[in-house]
């Protein structure tokens, strides 16, 4: 990961003209005694009492409405590992960046001293009436899940576990897009997952839903098999006959790379099908560069994590657009048809034209090997993605709105970012 060039210019960026990448604004007039009236007391207690009688109103009269927390213990950080909670701020003040320009969902970033799963959730369970939903963030597996799993169970916002979905969801949407290129269909497909942490059991889950079958997953040590003892219940789901990688890679279709640097190698790929569908996702160093790939597989459809190169597959892609579309029908939960909403959605978006906006930032696009997913910059995405979601969300009954006009939420969103 070393660059020099970039890590002078990141340290500047983090530093000046403030430290730090966020800060708070206030949404109302403020600038006389009346105005102080009204936000602070005595005015602010007509707002607390209507809340005390019907908890629902804090969705009109407060933040909560577009407010999510970026939580974070900091025990799987980006590819940099357990390096704490503050050093794992600069991520989520990053996240809370990304929420609100590209989906203008406000966000606070709260790093955790606490790796206790129960002490953990109890603290986001304590936290939470703050916000109308919890994206948890670079926590380590298999803490994450039973994290997850018990914090969606309990609360009554949607909890969603960015690093497993999130990354499920744009893997799942380059598959899509890659599969219908290759035309190979998902029941015919042989995947390699090299890694078996939050995002590599979420993403083989979604697979699954699309009706792959034949996944052969890997961990730091070796293929999942029958004969491993120390596998926990998460992997054991992903358990095959398989024996070692040169089996596994041998005709395989796609490696998805959810590990970290050289955990596979050129020679794995050369025993690949002759157009193999190629995600090298860990960050911020893949696991093979592309031109790595394309000398031994120059038909290669090939995605990274970054944004240096085309056919970006990162979870900036879905949690803005996901949380959007949930906070606007203050959903309860994100399930699994929301999140397939969101993947379809995704794909569906890359075979449009791309926008005069697009090409100006990234040059001429075409639905193709090498665009087979949105930039993340395509304003588009808040559109198509978070109206999916929300649709989904209203469809599955799992929202507190009781009526959904689709197209006029739509609507309500192109206007919202002018397009
Ligand atoms: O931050 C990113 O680029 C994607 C991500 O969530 C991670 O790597 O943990
Ligand atoms: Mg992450």
């Amino acid at each position: 990961m070393s660059n020099p060039t970039i890590k002078e210019e990141a340290l500047e960026y983090h530093k000046f003209p403030k430290a730090g990448k966020i800060e708070i604004r206030t949404t109302k007039s403020f600038k006389n005694k009346k105005d102080l009236s009204l936000a602070y007391t005595p005015g602010v207690a007509y707002a607390c009492e209507e809340i005390k009688n019907n908890p629902q109103d804090a969705f009109l009269y407060t933040a909560k409405r577009n407010l999510v927390a970026v939580i974070s213990n900091g025990t799987a950080v980006l590819g940099l590992g357990n390096i704490g909670a503050l050093a794992s701020k600069p991520v989520m003040e990053g996240k809370a960046v990304l929420f609100k320009e590209f989906a203008k969902v406000d966000a606070f970033d709260i790093e955790v001293n606490e790796n206790d799963i129960d002490r953990f959730c109890e603290i986001v369970k304590a936290i939470s009436p703050t916000f109308g939903g919890v994206n948890l963030e670079d926590i380590k597996a298999p803490e994450c899940f039973a994290i997850e799993e018990r914090l969606a169970e309990e609360l009554d916002i949607p909890v969603m576990h960015d690093d497993q979905h999130g990354t499920a969801i744009i893997t799942t949407a380059a598959l899509i897009n890659a599969s219908e290129i290759l035309n190979i269909k998902f029941e015919d497909m042989k995947i390699v997952i090299i890694g078996a942490g939050a995002a590599a059991i979420a993403s083989a889950n979604m697979y699954k839903e699309l009706g792959v079958t034949n996944i052969v997953m890997f961990d730091s040590k070796g293929v999942l098999n029958k004969k491993r003892d120390d596998l926990n219940r998460y992997k054991k789901a992903f358990i095959s006959d398989f024996q070692d990688m040169n089996e596994a890679f041998k005709d395989a279709n796609m490696v998805l790379g959810l590990s970290k640097p050289n955990s596979f190698t050129k020679e794995h790929l050369a025993l690949m099908s002759e157009e193999p569908i190629v995600f090298t996702l860990a960050n911020p160093t893949p696991e093979l560069f592309p031109e790595d790939v394309k000398s031994v597989r120059p038909n290669a459809i090939i995605a990274t994590g970054r944004s240096d190169f085309n056919n970006q597959v990162n979870n900036v892609l879905g949690f803005p657009f996901i949380f959007r579309g949930a906070l606007d029908v203050q959903a309860l939960k994100i399930n699994m048809s929301m999140k397939l909403a969101a993947a379809n959605a995704i794909a569906t978006l890359a075979k449009e034209p791309i926008t005069d906006e697009i090409r100006e930032i990234f040059g001429e696009l075409e639905f193709g090997k090498e665009y087979i997913i949105p930039t993340p910059f395509d304003k588009r995405l808040m559109v198509e993605v978070s109206s999916a979601v929300a649709k989904s969300a209203f469809e599955s009954g799992l929202t507190r709105v009781k009526n959904y006009n689709h197209e006029e939420y739509k609507e309500s969103l192109r206007r919202s970012i002018n397009i």
